[in-house]
C-alpha cells in the first residue's frame, strides 16, 4: 500500500515541483545571460547594502519566460530580505494593495508581476507608497467617513511587464530603475540546459545542448520545457546521453522547425504571405485570421520574428521580411 502510495502521481508531481524549484537561480552569480542587467544590479544592490537603504524600485520589462520572476527573487536574495510576489490583476482593490503593503518589514520587496494590468485606482495608491511610503484610505461609510494617513516601511516595489508601452508615465517615472531584458544568446541558453540536465542528473553531449539552445526562441523558460521533453524522448529511446539527434527527431514530434519557430510563428508568417501578400497588415487582423488573442501576439509571437528579422514593424503595420520568405521556402516578391 504504501509503495503505491509513494508512485502515485501527486507524489511525483511533488518531486517535479521541487526539482523545478531548484531550476531557480538564487544569486546573481548563479544567473546566466543578461550580463548588463546583472551588472548595473549588481552595482545597485551594493551600494543600498552599504548604506542600509531599501534597493530603489525597480522595474523589470521583457517577453515572457526570460527570467524576471527568478530575477526578482534573486534581488531578494541578495538583499537578504523577504519577498512578497502577486500580480496585477490579483489586486482587485486599494484594500488588497494596503493588506500587502501592511506585511511588510523595513527593506522588503513588493514584487507585482504583470503591473500594466492594475487596477486604475490601486495604481494611483501605489504613487504615493512609491514615493514617500505612505498611503491615504479612506475609514468608515457615509458621514463618518474620513481619511487616515497610513506610513509604511521603506520597501522595494519589483514591477515585471511584458508590455512597455502599457505602462502610464507617472507609474514608470516613479521607478528608480529600469532594466530591459533581451533574448538570450544561443551561448547562454546552453549554459542553462547543462545546469538543468545537471539538476535533472541526465546526460547531455554538448551538441544536444546546443541544438536545444538554438532552437529555443532565445528564453530559458521554453529551453527547460524542450529539455524536459526530450528527455522523456531519449529515455524510451534507452538513449544513454542526449545528443543532436536525438534533439531533433523530438523537435520534430513538437512540432519545432529548424529555426525554432513552433506552429504560430509559421502560421503567422504564411497568413501574412498567402491573404495580404506579405504586409503591412495590422496585429488585430493578423490575430483574427490565425485565431489568437491581440495581446499573445504582442507579447509572445511578434517580439521574436521581429529579433530575428523575420518581420519588420512599420508605419502602416507588419511586413514579412526576405528572410521571412526563406524561411518557408517561398520567393520574395518581385513587385515589392
Ligand atoms: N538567467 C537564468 N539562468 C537560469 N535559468 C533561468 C534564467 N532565467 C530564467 N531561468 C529559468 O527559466 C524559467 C522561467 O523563468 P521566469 O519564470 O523567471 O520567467 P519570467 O520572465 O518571469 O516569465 P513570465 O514573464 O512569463 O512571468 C524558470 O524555470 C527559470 O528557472
Ligand atoms: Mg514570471
Amino acid at each position: 500500500m504504501d509503495d503505491d502510495k509513494l508512485l502515485s502521481g501527486d507524489n511525483l508531481d511533488a518531486a517535479e515541483g521541487s526539482l523545478e524549484k531548484s531550476l531557480r537561480p538564487q544569486t546573481l552569480a548563479q544567473y546566466i545571460g543578461q550580463d548588463q542587467v546583472k551588472h548595473e544590479l549588481g552595482v545597485y544592490i551594493e551600494a543600498a547594502r552599504k548604506r542600509e537603504e531599501s534597493l530603489d524600485h525597480v522595474l523589470l520589462f521583457g517577453p515572457p519566460g526570460l527570467g524576471k520572476t527568478t530575477l526578482a527573487m534573486v534581488i531578494a536574495n541578495e538583499m537578504q530580505v523577504h519577498i512578497r510576489t502577486t500580480s496585477g490583476p490579483a489586486i482587485e482593490k486599494p484594500g488588497d494593495l494596503v493588506a500587502l503593503l501592511n506585511e511588510l518589514e523595513p527593506g522588503d520587496i513588493l514584487f507585482i508581476d504583470e503591473i500594466h494590468r492594475l487596477p486604475k485606482i490601486v495604481e494611483e495608491m501605489l504613487y504615493s507608497a512609491m514615493e514617500d511610503f505612505y498611503v491615504d484610505i479612506v475609514v468608515g461609510q457615509g458621514p463618518t467617513a474620513h481619511p487616515v494617513h497610513f506610513p509604511l516601511p521603506p520597501f522595494t516595489l519589483i514591477g515585471a511587464t511584458t508590455r512597455a508601452g502599457m505602462l502610464s508615465a507617472p507609474l514608470r517615472d516613479r521607478f528608480g530603475i529600469v532594466e530591459h531584458m533581451e533574448y538570450y544568446q544561443v551561448s547562454d541558453l546552453e549554459d542553462i540546459v547543462k545546469r538543468t540536465a545537471d539538476i535533472f542528473t541526465t546526460p547531455i553531449k554538448p551538441s544536444g545542448a546546443h541544438e536545444i539552445a538554438r532552437r529555443s526562441r532565445g528564453t530559458p523558460r521554453i529551453a527547460n520545457r524542450l529539455f524536459k521533453r526530450i528527455r522523456d524522448f531519449a529515455e524510451v529511446a534507452d538513449q544513454a546521453a542526449i545528443d543532436e539527434i536525438i534533439v531533433s527527431r523530438s523537435l520534430t514530434y513538437l512540432r519545432v522547425d529548424e529555426d525554432g519557430l513552433d506552429e504560430t510563428d509559421n502560421k503567422l508568417l504564411r497568413t501574412m504571405i498567402e491573404y495580404y501578400d506579405g504586409g503591412p497588415v495590422g496585429l488585430a487582423t493578423i490575430a483574427a485570421n490565425i485565431g489568437e488573442e491581440t495581446d499573445t501576439i504582442a507579447e509572445v509571437v511578434e517580439p521574436y520574428l521581429l529579433q530575428i528579422g523575420f518581420l519588420k514593424r512599420t508605419q502602416r503595420g507588419r511586413v514579412v521580411t526576405v528572410k521571412g520568405y526563406e524561411h518557408l521556402g517561398l520567393a520574395y516578391p518581385e513587385h515589392k
